[in-house]
């Protein structure tokens, strides 16, 4: 079977630039997780952080990407330890996440969510709210930059609390006093089997509360159970992968679909799922790009958007992770719009921002693709 594009907009098929330059948004994205690797070890070398496997950045790159492939998510996870070794300090906290604004903003990244875990930036002295504002003033900073260059980008701030820790309450409060001033959710990350969501019931307790918004990691290394606690002990609005929601899923022979409960549940609510295929088949979620429960659950008309999880450790960028997708699934524009439009609608940002984006940048950008594809064809 050839792949076909689940909806029909333009002959013309999106390629890696072309696809740069259409407005895409970012939900998942972790800050430790997309650091430059010349980034890196600068800041080992002014910290005097030693650890790190190699100082030449191609050959630092190319570690991450092997060492993260290791077909499980604990083993991905340990990649971290060089990453928040050398973010201990408020100048590096701001310069990262001043890159990250401008590297996801020269993607033609137009709204992203980045999310990070600020107990793990208190290794040498800085205490939660200042990792905070360190890295509040290195979005802005870094938005700023971007606009200079032409390229415009909105960034806000998702924080973690991480599973195995005992901190939830702690960080989810941390959350709600900075929500003004650009966190806009929570999340709870880290490994999952053996720390389920519902340890951390008086965090969410306490979100819903305030009116506060929160994602969960969920689905990814574990299964249903997870899921299910999430959306319905827990009351997440998003799931962070979700790609487990498939096992509640029978397709027969014929090719007709079932759907359980759950997963009718997650379609029915439009529960967003922050899909990251290459981040799965590095820990092992998922067994390749082009098997990957993504293109059932699009063409299911789940709620559906396209993530990068961690872009270093991955090697990739958003636009490259729907190229990836192009390539397997044979997704046209129609399709990449749609994963765009879908990732804005889920957004932690107000409803008339929202909407915003969605008519004065993602839409005219589309529509500007499609007419300069329609041209030189
Ligand atoms: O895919 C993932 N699943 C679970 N946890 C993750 C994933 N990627 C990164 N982190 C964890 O989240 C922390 C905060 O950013 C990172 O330090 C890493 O330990
Ligand atoms: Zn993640």
């Amino acid at each position: 079977m050839s792949p076909k594009p689940l909806l029909e907009l333009s002959h013309e098929e999106p390629t890696l630039e072309s696809i740069r330059r259409a407005p895409k948004v970012l939900l998942h994205d972790h800050l430790d997780g997309g650091l430059r690797p010349a980034t890196i070890i600068e800041l080992a070398k002014d910290c005097g952080y030693t650890e790190l496997p190699s100082t030449d950045p191609a050959e630092l790159g190319e570690w991450f990407t092997r060492t993260a492939s290791s077909g499980s998510l604990e083993d991905y996870l340990t990649t971290f330890a060089h990453t928040c070794g050398v973010m201990q300090t408020a100048e590096a906290l701001t310069r990262v996440a001043a890159e990250c604004a401008e590297d996801l903003a020269a993607d033609g990244v137009v709204y992203a969510e980045v999310r990070y875990a600020p107990e793990l930036f208190c290794e040498r002295g800085l205490d939660l709210d200042a990792v905070v504002q360190a890295v509040q003033r290195g979005f802005e900073q870094g938005a700023q930059r971007a606009a200079r260059a032409g390229t415009r980008i909105r960034v806000g701030t998702l924080l973690c609390a991480m599973r195995q820790n005992a901190r939830s309450m702690e960080i989810a409060e941390l959350a709600v006093r900075y929500r003004d001033v650009g966190v806009v959710g929570f999340d709870i990350a880290g490994p999952e089997a053996g720390f389920p969501p519902t340890r951390n019931l008086d965090a969410f307790e306490y979100l819903r509360q305030s009116n506060a918004h929160f994602t969960i990691h969920a689905g990814e290394a574990f299964g249903l159970p997870s899921i299910w606690e999430a959306i319905q002990h827990c009351g997440a609005e998003r799931l962070g992968h979700g790609v487990r929601i498939i096992d509640d899923i029978k397709v027969a022979e014929d090719g007709s679909v079932q759907l359980g409960r759950l997963a009718s549940y997650v379609r029915d609510r439009r529960v967003p799922l922050e899909m990251c295929p290459s981040s799965n088949v590095q820990t092992g979620a998922a067994k390749s790009i082009e098997s990957h429960p993504i293109g059932l659950l699009a063409r299911l008309r789940f709620r559906v958007t396209v993530n990068t999880d961690n872009r270093l450790m991955s090697g990739c960028t958003v636009s490259s992770e729907l190229a990836a997708l192009v390539r397997d699934f044979g997704y046209g524009w129609a399709d990449l719009r749609w994963f765009t439009v879908n990732a804005m609608k889920s957004a932690f940002l107000g409803f008339d921002e929202r909407l915003a984006l969605i008519n004065d940048v993602i839409k005219p950008g589309y529509a500007r693709i499609l007419s300069e594809a329609g041209e030189s064809a």
